[in-house]
C-alpha cells in the first residue's frame, strides 16, 4: 500500500462566508487543514479590526467540537480604510493580512479600490508595519478581454505598486497564467503567489466546450491549456514562491445555475485528494508537502504545523457530489477524474 505523510496543510486563500453557509463549510476545511487565510468579502465586508474579531468568533463557533483549526483573519481594503486601526489589528494578532480587491473584479468586490492613489498611505503604513497584502490581480476595464485581465494587471497595477512601496510583502492570489507564475518567481522574497486546486485541473474548455458548465466558472477565469501547464509546473516545482490557496468559494446551486451565475468553485471537500492525484501524475509527490504545508507558512513568517496528515492510495475516493446547507445545496468541484488518495489520518 502506498502512503504519503506530510505536515498538516494550510489553506492560504479561503472563503467561509457567514450564517448557514459558514456552518456547513467550516467543518469541510477544518477536517484536513490546520489554518486558513479567511477572505473578508462578506456583505458588508470585514473592514475594521472589531469586525474581524466578531467574524473570527463566528467562525470558531461554527467549528466541530474539539477542532483546533485556526482562522487567520484579513481586512478588506477600501478607499476609506483607517491605517491606524489596521496596523493595530495586526500588532494585536487579530489579522494576518489585508486583501485588495479592485472594485468590480469579483464576487462582493463593490467596496473595493477604484483609485490606487487613495490607498497609497495605507500601503505605506502596511509596508512599515510588515502587514502582507493579498491581491486579487485582475483589471476590470471593459476594453480588456477577460482572459487578459491578470497579465494586464501585473503590468499596469501590480508592478508599479510594488515599485512605489518596495518593502510591502505581496501575495498574488489565485494566479492563472504563465505571466503570473513568472512574475511571482522573479519577484524576490517580498512576493509570493497562491495557486488553487481547480486551476491545476481545468482549463477554459472545462467551462465552455460541449455546453456551458457553471460549476467550473470562477474568477480569475481558467485560461488556455498552456497556462494550466505553467501552473502545474510552478506548483510541483517546490519553488517557495508558490503555495496552496484553494480559493474554495461556495455558492448555492441556485446562485450558480442562473442567467448571471456567481463565480467560484467549492473545493474544500476533496482538495487534498485532488492535489495528491495531480502531484502523482506529474511525478512530484515529494513536492506536495512544500506546496501545501511548508511554503505558505514560510512566506507568512509562521511555523509549519507539527501535526501531520497521511494519504493512502487505494480504491477511488468517495466524496459527496454536493453538501447540504440551510441556504441550499453546494456542488463539490468535480475534477473529472477518479481520485485514489484517501486522507486516512
Ligand atoms: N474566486 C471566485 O470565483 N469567487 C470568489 C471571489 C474571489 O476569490 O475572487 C468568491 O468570493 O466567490
Ligand atoms: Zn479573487
Ligand atoms: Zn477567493
Amino acid at each position: 500500500m502506498e502512503k504519503i505523510t506530510i505536515r498538516r496543510p494550510d489553506d492560504w486563500h479561503l472563503h467561509l462566508r457567514d450564517g448557514a453557509m459558514l456552518q456547513a463549510v467550516a467543518p469541510e476545511t477544518a477536517r484536513h487543514f490546520a489554518r486558513a487565510i479567511i477572505m473578508p468579502n462578506l456583505v458588508p465586508p470585514v473592514v475594521t479590526g472589531a469586525e474581524a474579531i466578531a467574524y473570527r468568533d463566528r467562525i470558531l463557533a461554527a467549528l466541530p467540537d474539539g477542532s483546533d483549526f485556526k482562522p487567520l483573519m484579513t481586512l478588506y481594503l477600501t478607499e476609506n480604510t483607517d491605517a491606524a486601526d489596521l496596523v493595530k489589528a495586526h500588532r494585536d494578532g487579530i489579522i494576518t493580512a489585508v486583501k485588495l480587491y479592485p472594485a468590480g473584479a469579483t464576487t462582493n468586490s463593490a467596496s473595493g479600490v477604484r483609485d490606487m492613489d487613495k490607498v497609497r498611505p495605507v500601503l505605506d503604513a502596511m509596508a512599515e508595519a510588515g502587514v502582507p497584502l493579498c491581491v486579487h490581480g485582475e483589471v476590470v476595464d471593459n476594453d480588456i478581454d477577460i482572459f487578459d485581465r491578470e497579465a494586464v494587471f501585473i503590468d499596469r497595477i501590480l508592478d508599479p505598486l510594488r515599485r512605489a512601496t518596495p518593502g510591502l510583502r505581496v501575495i498574488m492570489e489565485h494566479i492563472t497564467t504563465s505571466q503570473g507564475a513568472q512574475y511571482a518567481r522573479e519577484g524576490g522574497d517580498t512576493l509570493g503567489a497562491t495557486i488553487t486546486t481547480h486551476h491545476l485541473v481545468i482549463n477554459r474548455n472545462a467551462i465552455l466546450a460541449g455546453g456551458i458548465k457553471p460549476h467550473y466558472y470562477c474568477l480569475p477565469v481558467a485560461k488556455r491549456e498552456e497556462h494550466r501547464l505553467a501552473l502545474r509546473q510552478a506548483a510541483t516545482s517546490g519553488d517557495p514562491s508558490y503555495f496552496l490557496g484553494t480559493d474554495s468559494a461556495p455558492h448555492t446551486d441556485p446562485a450558480k445555475l442562473q442567467p448571471c451565475g456567481c463565480a467560484g468553485c467549492f473545493t474544500a471537500t476533496n482538495t487534498l485528494s485532488i492535489l495528491a492525484e495531480v502531484f502523482e501524475q506529474d511525478g512530484a509527490l515529494d513536492k506536495l508537502e512544500a506546496f501545501a504545508s511548508l511554503n505558505g507558512p514560510a512566506f507568512y513568517g509562521l511555523p509549519a504545523n507539527d501535526a501531520t496528515v497521511t494519504l493512502t492510495k487505494g480504491t477511488p475516493v468517495q466524496y459527496p457530489a454536493h453538501i447540504e446547507t440551510d441556504d441550499g445545496p453546494v456542488t463539490v468541484f468535480d475534477p473529472m477524474m477518479p481520485l485514489h488518495w484517501n486522507v486516512t489520518t
